[in-house]
């Protein structure tokens, strides 16, 4: 049977490279994974005081999503050299209540998507800080800075061959990692 994967994308543009990214690996993703984008822009900025008993309805069916699958992809810009809100935002609200992190020992993979040449190493390292105080084993190798993502799609809007190839080789160092720490 196929581990569910949570894909939480970092921009909510509708025309986000970052999306299109995000559902090239589910198309290419291996059978032993079945991916799941899951919704992360409706979460209201993490307040303690809303999350008490009766916790905004959006935090509770995102940390369900969540707890419901066996990994998590991170697909994410780079705003100003750094992480973008909104995914820190989903990280916050997940990592609540204290003690109950939806997060925890979830095998995890960083891959940062940007039109410029950097490729989001600020985004994507600042992202895994996180990470490793959430105890979430995450994917060393290939590190994934995917830069100029403009020309990774021609004018249809279909990925080039040399990028699939590229993403393809990530999705499934991915799964072999999942594999391994589920062992
Ligand atoms: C507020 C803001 C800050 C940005 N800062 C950076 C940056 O630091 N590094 C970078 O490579 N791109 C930066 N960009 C450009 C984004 O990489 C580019 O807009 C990218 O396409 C965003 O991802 P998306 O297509 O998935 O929305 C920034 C964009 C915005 C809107």
């Amino acid at each position: 049977m196929s581990k569910k994967i949570a894909v939480l994308v970092g921009s909510l543009r509708k025309d986000s490279y970052n999306l299109k990214v995000a559902k090239v690996f589910q198309k290419i993703a291996p059978p032993s994974l079945s991916l799941q984008i899951i919704q992360i822009g409706d979460l209201p900025l993490y307040n303690e005081d809303i999350d008490n008993n009766a916790p905004p309805a959006s935090y509770s069916r995102f940390r369900q999503e969540i707890a419901d699958c066996q990994g998590v992809i991170f697909v994410t810009p780079e705003y100003n050299r750094g992480l973008p809100a909104v995914i820190k935002n989903a990280i916050d609200v997940g990592s609540r209540p204290y003690g109950k992190s939806v997060w925890s020992k979830k095998p995890a993979a960083v891959v940062s998507v940007s039109q410029g040449a950097i490729g989001g190493f600020g985004a994507n390292h600042q992202l895994r800080q996180s990470l490793v105080f959430l105890d979430m084993p995450t994917l060393q190798q290939p590190e994934a800075y995917i830069g100029n993502i403009n020309a990774a799609f021609d004018e249809s809007g279909n990925i080039t061959s040399k990028s699939e190839e590229f993403l393809t080789v990530i999705i499934n160092s991915y799964a072999s990692w999942v594999e391994k720490l589920s062992q």
